[in-house]
């Protein structure tokens, strides 16, 4: 079985475990304890293959600047970047966090990082700061995904999402002949333990 893992990164309130909860159980909860780091595993099958999915959802720090970067994206095959359309500084914060994934990718890894943007809370357009035009083209600068969505509202979207990001993971590790995702999941499981060291959770 394949193993994927991505890590969701976005400002403190971006709406982060929203769309992850949402993708994963199809529900909008609305609020999360984010006060310490999250793993959840999922089993899916996608195009007949099955998957053992991970998600690592970091807790926010205090101060925009102090991502929670580095092991994130040394560990992650993808990435979740999430802002909220109607916060400018979570915007500007989404695009900091692809400057640094991009440069710490830039010299171990071959091809794209599978990368998807997501603008949260478009039903809260009414007090939208950041135009969807602006999104796309953030987007498309980085080569990544890009979808505005609600969390609130929406399962569709971000379930295709998921789906579109997932699909490039498995064409990137393919292209990578990345042998490791064969690896069982108890040396997996301590792997994270280790890189981690936070609780974990099943969906
Ligand atoms: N209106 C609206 N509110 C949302 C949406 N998604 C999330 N929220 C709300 O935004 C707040 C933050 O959501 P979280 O999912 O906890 O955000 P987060 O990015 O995981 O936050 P941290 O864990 O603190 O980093 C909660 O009150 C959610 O109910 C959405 O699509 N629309």
């Amino acid at each position: 079985m394949n193993d994927i893992k991505l890590a969701l990164l976005g400002s403190e309130g971006a709406g982060k475990s929203a769309v992850l909860v949402r993708f994963l159980t199809k529900r909008f909860i609305g609020e999360y304890a984010s006060n310490a780091n999250s793993l959840y595993h999922k089993r899916l099958s996608i195009d007949g293959r099955q998957l053992n999915l991970e998600v690592f959802d970091p807790c926010s720090q205090s101060g925009e600047s102090r991502c929670i970067l580095e092991e994130p994206v040394d560990w992650a095959d993808g990435f979740v970047v999430v802002y909220t359309i109607s916060d400018r500084t979570s915007f500007l914060n989404a695009k900091n966090i692809l400057a640094q994934i991009k440069e710490s990718r830039r010299e171990t890894c071959k091809g794209e990082v599978p990368i998807c943007l997501v603008g949260n809370k478009q039903d809260l357009c009414h007090s939208r700061q950041v135009s969807e035009e602006e999104g796309r083209s953030l987007a498309q600068e980085n080569k990544c995904l890009f979808q505005e969505v609600s969390a609130a509202e929406n399962y569709l979207e971000i379930s295709n999402l998921f789906t579109k990001l997932i699909r490039h993971v498995m064409e990137q590790l393919k292209l990578r002949g990345d042998r490791r995702r064969y690896s069982g999941s108890k040396s997996m499981a301590k792997l994270i333990n280790n890189v981690f060291g936070k609780r974990r959770k099943s969906v």
